[in-house]
């Protein structure tokens, strides 16, 4: 837990060996693995127009930005809560002409206005991949074992997919279960809480059995089919279904259908990301809408992740690796050839300096490293 202090502002804070070197080598490797599957890398900017960065998310809030007045433009920015939306962006102008299905990746720092207890960070390292064009069950499929590689191919065990229907409630108040937006609202927080005294209290005991279809994917499911006599649901039920068939023997699977914390424009799907050794969700995807400057929208699906501070171990960041104290006046060729072997070498700048102090496990006596 980070300490509160006066040098950075709440929720803000450096990232210090070993822990910075771990994350950027969890970074690399969650990239490698989108740039394997033929994601291509785009890198927005850290801020740009408020208005032009909400605009293509159907869904996205403005309250959650932190923004700063533009002296040249004069304009107000907003710095970037979330690259996903920027991804909407350059795939609807700059990118618009370009085959779909469009991949992409990005990694990039990104700044909430506010953040939870169980992460409180504000300003994150966001890694993720997002698939323009469709939002089908293989896209989705593709999606969500693509996550899950990157998460095992940067070490992490323990992974659990946790599914989520971001648009349950409207469907549901939209149809058979009627509500108004206010108490759609209301029906949506007693449903954040699980609390079916407040449901009934509400007069909503038609979605009461949504409370119980929590838990364990196959149970859950078993009780939305149960719950879902009329069928309005069932295409949604089976590609959701269909999606964790795909990733069975990759993750624990669970189904929480009116999880919506963090899900603010995803519609019919989406999913939230655990690992060992995170505290809090490690990431979160599901399929979202984009839209196009002539008003019509492109369907899209894609997860972010948040590899932040790592609790405990998995990752060294090097740590465990030998360091070659090199004394002065050593052998730089020598010194050079073990690097290409993979020593990590710290030279000595004055007589001073030694192998114990800088925390060396290995000391360069002629042309062979021995043990300190
Ligand atoms: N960007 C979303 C996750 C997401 C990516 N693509 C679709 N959904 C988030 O960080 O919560």
């Amino acid at each position: 837990m980070q300490k509160r202090s006066n040098l950075l502002p709440e929720g803000f804070h450096d990232a210090l060996p070993p822990h910075a070197e771990a994350a950027s080598r969890m970074e690399r490797d969650i990239l490698d693995t989108l740039a394997s599957h033929g994601y291509a890398r785009v890198s927005p900017p850290l801020a740009e127009y408020e208005d032009v960065l909400t605009s293509r998310m159907t869904g996205s809030s403005k309250s959650d930005l932190m923004r700063l007045v533009d002296p040249i433009s004069q304009r107000t920015l907003a710095l970037r809560p979330d690259v996903t939306m920027q991804i909407g962006r350059i795939a609807s102008t700059s990118m618009a002409d370009v085959p779909r299905p469009l991949r992409l990746s990005y990694s990039g720092t990104v700044l909430k206005l506010r953040s939870g207890q169980l992460r409180p960070e504000r300003s994150r390292l966001q890694i993720g991949a997002e698939l323009i064009g469709v939002d089908s069950v293989a896209a989705a499929s593709e999606v969500v074992s693509v996550a899950i590689e990157a998460l095992e191919r940067a070490g992490l065990t323990g992974i659990t997919m946790d599914f989520t229907m971001p648009d349950l409630i409207d469907i549901l108040s939209g149809g058979p279960l009627p509500l108004s937006s206010a108490q759609a609202k209301e029906v949506r927080r007693e449903l954040d809480m699980k609390d079916a005294g407040g449901l009934a209290e509400l007069g909503a005991t038609g979605y009461l059995p949504l409370i119980e279809a929590t838990g364990p994917f196959d149970d859950a499911m078993a009780k939305m089919r149960a719950f879902d006599t009329d069928a309005l649901l069932s295409s949604r039920l089976d590609g959701i279904a269909a999606i964790a068939d795909t990733i069975r023997d990759k993750a624990d699977l669970t189904l929480d259908p009116t999880e919506r914390h963090g899900f603010e424009y995803q519609n019919w799907f989406g999913f939230t990301l655990f690992a060992d050794g995170f505290v809090g969700a490690m990431g979160r995807g599901g399929s979202y809408e984009i839209a196009r400057p002539d008003g019509s929208t492109e369907p899209a699906v894609g997860f972010s992740l948040y590899p932040g501070p790592l609790v405990g171990t998995g990752s060294s960041g090097g740590k465990d690796r030998k360091t070659l104290f090199l004394p002065l006046g050593h052998d730089r060729d020598r010194a050079a050839a073990l690097r290409a072997e993979g020593w990590r070498t710290v030279a000595a700048l004055t007589e001073a300096d030694s192998a114990q102090i800088l925390g060396c496990s290995h000391i360069l006596n002629g042309s062979e490293p021995t043990e300190t």
